[in-house]
């Protein structure tokens, strides 16, 4: 477990620190947080897995859903040590088999994620991984995508909050983590409704 300093978990304070911003990437007005520079550093990227494997190995959760293509990065890793299976959602036209869709808008964009028919199974415990929330847009795509599926429960992980962005209504109902959010502290909401 944890070894905290007044209650704060020391590692957030470098996990928060090692993702680097820049301002008007990739349009003017824009605040991106990139990871890839957390992902130079092997201590604070293991740290983050391992904060997100503490809070939720022996839950139950039998599938980690990453979003294409940042929560490729973290989810694979968080699926192995729970000891879940990793379903990839992935943009559009890269899956082979049958699969739902789910459009949604980004911050600079829009775009839309799919899954394979199958790959999630009623009563499933299933936690999704991204890297950020920003507007939250991505994630409701993720939930709605999953919604149809009758699975048990669902989280929502992501390594930082960008924030000076609102979140949109349905990622308030949704429980979600963010390592680094305003207080570049562990943030958790939670709701059954998304
Ligand atoms: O909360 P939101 O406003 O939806 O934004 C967050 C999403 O935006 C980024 O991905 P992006 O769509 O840029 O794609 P990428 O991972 O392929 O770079 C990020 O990795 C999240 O998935
Ligand atoms: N501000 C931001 N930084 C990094 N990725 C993002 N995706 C959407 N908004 C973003």
């Amino acid at each position: 477990m944890l070894e905290e300093e007044n209650g704060v978990d020391p590692r957030l304070q470098a996990i928060s620190a090692a993702i680097r911003v820049v301002p008007h990437f990739p349009k003017p007005g824009i605040m991106f947080n990139d990871i890839t520079t957390l992902l130079l550093r092997p201590k604070v990227f293991k740290d983050v897995v391992e904060i997100f494997v503490d809070r939720y190995r022996d839950m139950g959760i039998s599938a980690v859903a990453g979003i294409e293509a940042r929560g490729f990065i973290f989810g694979p890793s968080i699926a192995l040590g729970i000891g879940a299976k990793f379903i990839p959602l992935r943009k559009p036209k890269k899956l082979p088999g049958e699969v739902i869709s789910e459009a949604y808008v980004l911050e600079y964009g829009t775009d839309c994620l799919e899954m394979h028919v199958g790959a999630v199974h009623p009563g499933e415990r299933v936690l999704v991984i991204d890297d950020l929330v920003a507007t939250g847009g991505t994630l409701c795509a993720a939930i709605r995508l999953l919604g149809p599926m009758q699975i048990e429960w669902k989280a929502c992980l992501c390594t930082c909050r960008v924030p000076s962005l609102e979140l949109q209504n349905q990622v308030n109902l949704c429980q979600y983590s963010a390592v680094r959010s305003l207080q570049a502290n562990v943030a958790t909401k939670s709701s059954t409704h998304c």
